[in-house]
């Protein structure tokens, strides 16, 4: 049976097709049939006057923790809290238990997150067996499974003949590696940035020299086989500017930011406090700026979450033993719509490093409007204020350092595949 649905009246904005216009969208079986007039009755309709209608949003660095550690988040809870964030895929990082480091496990979490059937899962394989660092995975296999790219998120690839094989190989079939950039010998111990807050507090820290230096060695093996090679979550200032410069020379090099990098800084945690620690750490206020001048001359493609949810126990245990990571799916587009009120990007701009930029670096047949296309589709109130309680989040993870924290721009409906999943304020099916 056919069904049709109308969104009407919305501003329009689809990056990919330079689509930036009050227009009514209609979908037709769970693709997009029509954008602009159309004389027809819909059978099911959305009001979208005076709101944004934008292709679904695609975080592509999320930790769902299923397999593994399911009482921090499953492959249904991180769903759930992915479409009230607005967003319709996600990328999930292979530090599982067991890791996404064989096909088996890869096959099993899409399996599961099809029956969850509320976003697209992209598993991202692991680079390495157990991630430790020594032996590479069976890298195509994964890509048959339906990795989308590789990495050994929560941990670097540390060896540098263990990254250029990494790297050469996942080239070869067009694939690319993300690296968490952390060189493990200047920042053992570490809780935050190291600097004068580290200081006062009396809290081992992490310098920016621990990520700048791994950036610079990639970036030198890269450029030794035409690799391509993204940096996941920057936080440095010397960071942005290394990735700047490869750029320049034509390397196929890009990176991602996280909300909570370019809208906070290592303040934070003057009151110990552990929601806002993560890994890499919040940084001082000339690396924030350096992330935003990033994001606002392209050098940073791509806004990701980074959403790493942990129990109350993993945090509530002092600065320095508490868990790295914060939950970031339900507050991804209010921070990021900060940079457009702050005149950093256009609205466009803005949602193509959340839409048609990661879908580009991955591969994915998303993040676009196009007729024809999936109908995965975000509306969303920009100017609409709420306040950010932990305790009403969808994610298990409660770890969020915006919590009491007034918020503006509140997503309104998400459409999977023509779908409402999200409206109202709640999840549905
Ligand atoms: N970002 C974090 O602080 N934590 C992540 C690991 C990671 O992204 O490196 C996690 O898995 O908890
Ligand atoms: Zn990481
Ligand atoms: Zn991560």
């Amino acid at each position: 049976m056919s069904s049709t649905l109308l969104i009407k009246n919305g501003h329009i904005i689809d990056p990919a097709n330079g689509i930036d216009e009050v227009a009514n969208l209609w979908v037709k079986d769970g693709k997009v049939a029509v954008i602009g007039a159309y004389d027809g009755q819909a059978d099911e309709e959305i009001d979208a006057d005076g709101k944004i209608v934008c292709p679904g949003l695609i975080d592509m660095h999320v930790h769902l923790r299923e397999p593994g550690q399911e009482w921090k988040e499953d492959i249904e809870s991180g769903s759930r809290a992915a479409v009230a964030g607005g967003v319709t895929s996600i990328c999930c990082m292979p530090n599982t238990g067991p890791h996404i480091d064989h096909a088996g496990i890869a096959r099993q979490i899409i399996e599961r997150a099809r029956q969850v059937n509320l976003c697209n899962v992209h598993p991202i394989g692991a680079v390495t067996k157990n991630l430790d660092g020594k032996e590479l995975t069976e890298m195509r296999e994964l890509t048959r499974a339906g990795c989308v790219a590789f990495s050994d998120d929560g941990m670097p690839i540390w060896h540098a003949g263990v990254m250029r094989k990494a790297l050469e190989y996942a080239s070869s079939f067009g694939f690319m590696v993300i690296q968490h950039a952390e060189e493990k010998e200047l920042t053992a111990g570490g809780a935050i940035n190291e600097g004068w807050i580290s200081t006062q507090l009396g809290v081992s820290g992490m310098p920016a020299a621990g990520e700048d230096s791994m950036i610079a060695r990639d970036i030198m093996l890269a450029r030794l086989s035409d690799a391509r090679y993204h940096v996941a979550h920057i936080s440095t200032k010397g960071g942005v500017a290394l990735i700047r410069q490869a750029q320049k020379e034509g390397l196929k090099v890009s990176t991602e930011a996280a909300p909570h990098h370019f809208a906070l800084t290592e303040e934070e945690v003057l009151g110990y406090n552990s929601d806002a620690k993560m890994s890499p750490p919040l940084r001082t206020e000339a690396d924030r700026q350096a992330v935003i001048e990033g994001l606002r001359d392209g050098t940073i493609a791509v806004i990701a979450t980074d959403h790493a949810p942990h129990h109350e126990d993993d945090k509530r245990c002092g600065l320095s033993c508490a868990a790295f990571g914060i939950v970031g799916l339900e507050t991804m587009l209010p921070v990021s719509l900060d940079l457009v009120r702050g005149g950093v990007l256009t609205m466009s701009e803005m949602i193509a490093k959340m839409t048609c930029n990661p879908a580009r670096l991955l591969n994915l047949d998303a993040g676009t409007l196009s007729v024809g296309a999936e109908a995965d589709i975000t509306i969303f109130d920009a100017d609409a204020k709420w306040t950010v309680d932990r305790e009403k989040m969808v994610s298990k993870g409660k770890n969020t350092p915006w919590h009491g924290k007034e918020m503006t721009g509140r997503v309104t409906h998400t459409v999977k595949a023509g779908r409402l999943v999200f409206a109202e304020g709640e999840v549905r099916g």
